[in-house]
């Protein structure tokens, strides 16, 4: 069962280059001998499949038989593009693993297959506009040419958006720099200890020094207030190139944080609000303004309300998890999905990137290297974290992946 299923594999990557029916002719003939050198030489005799930009190694059997595993498999592309209900997709993972070039990918190939699609990087340090080889930097959609369906892409400016947030913060009191006049207000009503409990909920301290991920989460509550919109309602996937795992990890956790935080803060308000009535007349102007803020405070807090429970509905969002196939890349995929366990975040597809072809054996320094990954991806079947999800393994080509063509061509070996 076991060596027909590797020589299945190796024939559909054989596929590539020979028809269907000697595919099945050769598996016919592997069944019988049971022979992994004769697949090996066939193997080797299609040692390259020319592809329009790139070339892909091909796997043989001897070598796919160390790296293949009883959970490898493809990534159900089918089950990703089915339906017209809208989906997202978060990329995220450790630094530089190709979170951007899979999200790229993905949003490319669902446009190719019909869906109106939108791409977005959440990630302070952007690179979609590298990957497209195209400026998209504006902080506005911009249309990528080239794919089937409809397909925009956006970098969001999260500097941008978080001082959007400050300046509305600032304005309602809630701490910070603009917090000290209303505690001197408060103070001299005699409201001081109020004004302290408004200091204890730490508002002003996380805009002063906003810890990682805060940037994120209002740059993609800010987004998602957007494409539900009206004017977007035809996008029917939306994918996110997401920041590094550790800015991630926290921004999952930041809807709850600041839901609670500033929910506090309106409570108190409210409460203050009461309180002072009797000074309204006098200070009108100034409580107008703090209504407007607070309003917008509001606001937030119910976006990023809802922007945590979208990303807990497993109907609706799914978050892939990128990694390469080293100690360190593996055990921090680990850990992120204990945490994203944790918050509820459905996870079903672990892509393990830039895995060495079976041809790299032909160099000493390569060939050591990629057994060094062959061993690494089988730690991946005891990790009690990933040994459940879909692997998905993706082969680390011989040029960058830069523009529409290298993305589809990415998107073919990945999605399948
Ligand atoms: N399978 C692959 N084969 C070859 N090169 C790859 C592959 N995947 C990604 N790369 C290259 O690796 C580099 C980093 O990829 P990418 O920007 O997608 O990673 P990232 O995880 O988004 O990085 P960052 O964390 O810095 O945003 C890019 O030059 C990209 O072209």
């Amino acid at each position: 069962m076991g060596s027909r299923r590797l020589a299945s594999f190796s024939l559909a990557s054989i596929s590539g280059v020979s028809s269907r029916k000697t595919s099945m002719a050769m598996l016919a003939l592997f069944s019988k001998s049971q022979n992994y050198t004769f697949l090996c030489r066939i193997a080797r005799s299609f040692e390259f499949v020319s592809a329009p930009l790139y070339r892909i190694p091909l796997k043989s059997p001897f070598q796919v038989r160390s790296i293949s595993t009883p959970r490898e498999t493809v990534a159900g592309f089918d089950e990703m593009v089915a339906g017209t209900q809208r989906k997202h997709y978060m990329l995220g993972g450790k630094g530089g693993v190709g979170k951007t070039s899979c999200a790229a990918s993905l949003a490319v190939k669902f446009a190719n297959h019909g869906h109106p699609t939108i791409v977005i990087s959440t990630d302070p340090a952007h690179s979609l506009s590298d990957s497209f080889a195209q400026d998209l930097s504006g902080g506005t959609l911009v249309p990528v040419e080239g794919v089937d369906s409809p397909l925009f892409a956006l970098e969001i400016n999260p500097e941008k958006a978080r001082e959007e947030f400050r300046t509305a913060s600032q304005g309602s009191g809630g701490g910070g720099g603009g917090g000290d006049g209303m505690k001197d207000l408060m103070d001299s009503m005699g409201l001081g200890m109020l004004a302290d409990r408004l200091g204890e909920l730490k508002l002003g301290e996380l805009l002063d020094t906003p810890p990682p991920g805060l940037d994120e989460a209002i740059a993609i509550s800010k987004v998602m207030q957007f494409v539900e919109s009206q004017q977007y309602n035809m996008f029917t996937r939306i994918v996110f190139d997401t920041a590094p795992t550790g800015h991630t990890l926290r921004l999952l956790s930041l809807p709850d944080f600041l839901d609670a935080s500033i929910g506090k803060m309106m409570k108190l308000k409210k409460k203050l609000a009461s309180t002072t009535s009797a000074f309204k007349s006098v200070f009108g102007k100034e409580k107008k303004q703090q209504d407007v803020a607070s309003d917008k405070l509001e606001q937030l807090r119910e976006r990023m309300a809802k922007v945590r429970d979208l990303f807990r509905d497993p109907d609706s969002t799914e978050f892939v998890i990128v990694t390469i196939p080293t100690v360190m890349a593996i055990s921090e995929s680990s850990r992120l999905h204990a945490s994203l366990r944790k918050e509820c975040i459905p996870v079903q597809r672990l892509i393990v990137n830039q895995v060495l072809p079976p041809s790299a054996s032909d160099c000493k320094f390569c060939a050591m290297k990629r057994k060094d990954q062959m061993r690494v991806l089988e730690t991946i079947m005891s990790d009690p974290q990933l040994a459940n999800l879909r692997l998905v393994q993706a082969p680390l080509v011989d040029v960058e992946i830069r523009g529409v063509p290298a993305l589809k061509f990415m998107g073919d070996m990945i999605w399948k």
